[in-house]
Parts: C-alpha cells; structure tokens; sequence
C-alpha cells in the first residue's frame, strides 16, 4: 500500500516513491518547526560537516533537506522535485560527502567517487563554492575539482592528477575528460544531477549517453530539480535507474506566502515607460533582476535605463564565464543593484510546442508511477525513447534562471514574459529565497497590442496572454497567486515624452557599440589573451583605439532629473479608488517616508503592509 510520509517521518529504505508532506514546517517558516524534526546532527552526517552547516549559519535542515539527505546515506537513488531555493545543493552535497568520508576512514586509495552534473558553469562553479564550504572542516579528506573551463587536455589532465573525489562539471566537459582518460569513473559511487530536466534541453544528450557507459555497476544516482519534465524519464532510461521520487510540495497558506507576485498587462511601449518609472521614481528599491528575451534587448534596455542615470548591469551568454560569474558575486555583495539577463534559455522549452503540456504529462505520468512502485512493483525501466540532439547544442553553457543563488533580490521583473510556464517557475524563483521575501513583476503584451508599436515589439511576446493563463494555472497549483498591478494611466502619461526621447536615442547602432564595446572590454581583460598581446602589440592599441564610449547614442543629460511638476501633487487616493498594488506617485500629504532613526525610507517586500510599491518616495534631483 502507498504510503503518506508525514513531516515527522523519517524515510526509510521502504519509503514509497510518494511524498507528499503537503509541509506547513518549510525552510520558508522556520520557527514553526516542531522539536521532533531532525536537526542536521541527527540526519547521520560526519560531524565535520555538521560543523560546517553551522558556520554557514544554517540553523535547521530545510524540508528537501530533511527528506532526501537520509535515502541518500541509507544508498537509495532519488529523484527529488523541491521549489525554487528550498535548499536543494546542501541536500544532495552532504550525503555525498559523508559517504565520502566514511569510506575514507578504511580506504585511503584516492579515487574519484562522486561526480556531479549541472548545466550551466556558473551552476558548477556556485557548487564547487558549496562543496568547499561545506568541505572547510576535512580539507585533508576531501580533494574537489570543478570542469568548465575549455582548457587545453595536457591542462586537464594535470587538473585532475591528484585524482579529486569529487568533481563539478557539466556534462560536455565530464565526458571530454572521461574520454580523453583525464577522469576514470571506475570508482565511482556518486552520480548526481543537478538541474536534471535541464541536462537534456541544453543539449547534452549525447555527453549523456556517453557517460552512462563509463559509469560502474551500482552507482548511487540523485537527481534534483524544481520542476519535472519528460526530459527526466529519458534520463532515467539513459542511466537505466528506477529512483525513488521525492516530490516536495510546501503547502503553504497564503499568510506563509513570501513572494508576492504581481502582472502587469499594457502596451508594448509602456513597459519601458513602467520600467523608467519604476527605477527612476524607487518604486522598488533593492536588488533587481530584470529578465529579457535576448542580448540586443538587454543591451537596449540598459542603454535605455543610463539616459536616466539609472545603472544597471549586464549578463549574457556571451561574457566570459569568469566574468559572467563575477558579475553574480558582485551583485551578491551589493556593487550592482539591477541586473539586466538575458534569458536565452527560456526558449528552451517553448522551442517544443507542447511545452506546458507535457510538462504536466509528466508530473501525471510521475504519479502513476508513484503508485505502482507503491505497490511493491517494480517500475519498468523507460523505452529509449529516439533523442534528438537539442537545437540548442549551439548555445554556451549559460544559464541565469536556473539554478543561481543570488543574494536578497527584492525583485524579479519580467520585463519580457518567458515563453512558458516552466521558464517562469525558474526565473522568479531567484527571489525570495531561503525563507526570504520577494517580488515578482511581469509584463504580458495583450494579444490585441501586439505588434502595435514596431520599435519595441518582440517576438517572443506574441503569445504573452496564453502563456500568463498557464502561469496562473501552474502557479495555482502551487496556492499561489498573481494579483494584476494597477497603476494609474494618466500619471504615466507626463513621463512619456521622456520615455520616448530615450526611446530614440536607442539606435541599433548604438546597441551594437554597446555590445562590442563589452566584447572588447572583456578581451582585453583576459588573462588568456594576454600574452598574444604582448606578442602584438598592434592589435592591442587598435583594439584600445576602437571606438569610443557611447559615440552612436545622442546624449540628453535633461533625462537624469525628474523634474517636480511632473510628479502628481495629490495622494493616492485621489489617483485611483483600486488598492492592490498601486503604485502612488507621492506619499499622501507630500511627506516622505523615513525608517525609524531617521533614515531615507525604503521597503520591505513582501508583506502587504508594507508593500514595497505602496511606500514610494520619488527621488526628486
Ligand atoms: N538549512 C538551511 N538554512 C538556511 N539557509 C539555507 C539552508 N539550506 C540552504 N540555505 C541557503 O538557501 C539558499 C538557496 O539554496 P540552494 O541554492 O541550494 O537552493 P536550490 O533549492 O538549489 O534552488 P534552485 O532550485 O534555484 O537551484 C542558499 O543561499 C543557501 O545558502
């Protein structure tokens, strides 16, 4: 008989593929927690890593944390789904590394014994950081090394001579090591995928393949994602296991709720007027990340913002890793407030017409699975199905939306709407993370304005009004909700001419200055680059020479300020008798809003009381 793991239920090796804790005692509530729940030195890790969890300040094991640490030290493959920053990396490392460690204790012939898989390299290099985190009190006992640098293979090999017992890599780099006999998984007895649904999309079937034939008999697999697909079942056929599934859901009430998610629907040239405003006016204040679909937009947008004097930074795919990841780190320490990414990879799924569809195929199909492996019978291992190489091999090995723990974004604004409701779960999951708060903003072109205003039209906002119906449906499933976000029309309406002058500016040329000018900041950085350089010099001083800063675009510093008459004298009241999410241009009375001790006002998001667009202080320069 299926049986129901309940919060308090510690899992066993007989535990049924089900769970569904519907768990009120999440990471996101910590302080309801019940005292019978296992603290992380009851879960049977090495001390040493017990240790270091406390130094991470990391007071109780979270849900996903709790149920899948102990399957995997008691051996067992699992397959766990847990939401968007639940705490899944800790979840699958520590097992790895305990297991490590106890076998350490008897054999200390050096081997390779875990490997684990992500998608992007900035993924791999935000796990190697937590492996070595976590790894701070057995330094001697743990070697780990990370693969994601195309380096040269003699430069491989002497990366991993030492024979590391743990290794980070994407797949094209794991099995490019493995076949040039840089790596052995002889020993293997860890195989874990991080982001699994993702491995496939992101082209790596065949670097998949090929590595579930180098791995022995008996390797432990676990997989983690925030989201099932189908690409999970080939991978099951591909490494030929039968996991046990572990699907978290946080039945939160809506009082629990720490992401308040917002939509706004409107034209396709008000978003860029709703965006200056937003930033220029500090609607919200805080670390942004705001979404588009692709690099000529990020870089549009961003141009757009400067004219404003609003900074923001840039992230795509084609940064140097190195920097794509310093850029995180800065962000993470505060030295960037707004993110512009660029989310190439949301296209992932939409490229697949029935993305949507068969992401619910598979959740029912997990379901049923569920069941009969219930029932003690064994689940048939998946018909290979016929892969096809993913249109996406093309594609560097980036990914923002998936998987990067950014610190404390207040805000995830769609600027532009992903093309599924997977790419959605994914990107607004960067906020409110480990039980903090956060907001999500998006944008959806009605299907009547599309394609109404040329210049700032995309393509990938045709269908915006169907995708938001599968996001609400997806996100309902979840108890959550998506409240629309009024503001008040005619208010804008004085900012256009502003809008539309930056607007202009914006040439095509301009943007493609902006890029390579990127570009070549970021060759002549390179340490790779550095001593061709030194070889020719020429190069370097035409490369220096070319081009100069903002030269396509029309410079107009009238734009930084905000002059008062554009600001609306009245209070809120008078701009709009709807309450839910207005933004008021003025705080009533014309005062402005200070914390206690008599500092500048800004927002906590996430309460309703304090809603971040309800507390609006215009910066007037
Ligand atoms: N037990 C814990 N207590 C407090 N914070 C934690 C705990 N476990 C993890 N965290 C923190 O929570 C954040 C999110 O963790 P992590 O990146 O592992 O989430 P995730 O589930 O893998 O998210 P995603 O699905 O986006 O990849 C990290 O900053 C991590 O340090």
């Amino acid at each position: 008989m299926k049986r129901k793991l309940d919060q308090n239920d510690e899992p066993s090796p007989s535990t049924s593929a089900t769970e569904e804790p519907a768990s009120k005692e999440s990471t996101t509530k910590p302080e309801q927690q019940t005292t019978t729940e296992p603290s992380f030195d009851q879960l049977g890790l090495d001390p040493r890593l017990v240790q270091a969890v406390a130094k991470q300040n990391f007071e109780k094991p979270t849900l996903v944390q709790r149920k899948a640490i102990p399957l995997a030290l008691d051996g067992q493959d699992v397959l766990c789904k847990a939401k968007t920053g639940s705490g899944k990396t800790a979840a699958y490392v520590l097992p790895a590394l305990s297991t490590i460690l106890k076998k350490k204790a008897t054999d200390s012939t050096p081997s390779t014994a875990a490997l684990i898989l992500v998608p992007t390299r900035e993924l791999a290099d935000q796990v190697f950081k937590a492996v070595q985190e976590f790894s701070a009190f057995c330094t001697k006992d743990i070697q780990a090394s990370k693969l994601t640098e195309n380096v040269s293979d003699a430069v491989l090999r002497s990366l991993l001579a030492n024979v590391p017992d743990i290794v980070v890599a994407t797949p094209a780099r794991a099995w490019h090591s493995v076949d040039t006999s840089a790596l052995s998984l002889e020993k293997l007895q860890y195989l874990i995928l991080d982001e699994a649904d993702l491995l496939l999309s992101y082209g790596y079937d065949e670097d998949m393949e090929n590595l579930s034939r180098s791995l022995p008999k008996g390797v432990q697999t676990i997989m983690m994602s925030a989201t099932l697909s189908t690409e999970l079942d080939t991978l099951k056929g591909i490494l030929c296991r039968n996991p046990t599934l572990l699907d978290l859901k946080e039945d939160l009430g809506p009082e629990d709720e720490k992401l308040t998610q917002y939509y706004i629907k409107c034209a396709e040239d008000d978003k860029w007027l709703i965006s200056y405003l937003i930033f220029k006016l500090q609607l919200i204040k805080g670390p942004c990340l705001v979404f588009v679909t692709d690099i000529d937009r990020a870089y549009r947008l961003k141009l757009f913002f400067e004219q404003f004097s609003i900074r923001s930074c840039i992230l795509n795919s084609e940064l140097p890793v190195n920097t794509r990841i310093k850029v995180v780190e800065e962000f993470n320490k505060g030295i960037y407030d707004i993110i512009i990414a660029s989310d190439e990879k949301s296209g992932v799924f939409a490229d697949k017409k029935e993305a949507d569809a068969e992401e619910e195929q598979a959740e029912d199909n997990s379901k049923s699975k569920k069941a009969e492996t219930a029932d003690g019978e064994a689940e048939s291992a998946q018909p290979k199905k016929k892969r096809k190489t993913s249109k996406n091999k093309k594609d560097d090995e980036y990914g923002v939306s998936r998987g990067i723990d950014f610190k404390n974004v207040a805000a995830v604004i769609n600027f532009d709407l992903p093309t599924s409701s997977s790419s959605y779960i994914h990107r607004i999951g960067r906020t409110a993370r480990a039980g903090r708060a956060g907001i999500a903003i998006s944008f959806v072109i009605p299907t009547e304005l599309y394609g109404k205003h040329r210049p700032t039209s995309i393509k990938s906002c045709e269908n915006d009004e169907k995708v938001l119906g599968k996001i609400i449906k997806s996100q309902a499933k979840q108890g959550r909700t998506l409240e629309p976000y009024n503001l008040n029309k005619d208010q804008m309406e004085a900012f256009r001419y502003r809008m539309n002058d930056a607007l202009r500016a914006v040439t095509k040329v301009a943007i493609r200055e902006a890029r390579t000018k990127e570009l070549r900041r970021e060759l002549l950085r390179s340490e790779t680059l550095k001593r061709y350089f030194e070889e020719n010099p020429a190069e370097l001083a035409h490369l220096r020479n070319d081009g100069e800063l903002g030269r396509a675009m029309r410079q107009q510093p009238h734009l930084k300020h905000v002059p008062d008459y554009l600001l609306p004298k009245e209070g809120k009241n008078a701009l709009t008798s709807n309450d839910v999410g207005f933004v008021p241009f003025r705080k009533e009375g014309g005062k402005q809003r200070h914390k206690k001790g008599g500092k500048k006002g800004g927002f906590k998001v996430g309460s309703r009381k304090r809603d971040p667009l309800k507390t609006f202080r215009a910066r007037k320069k």
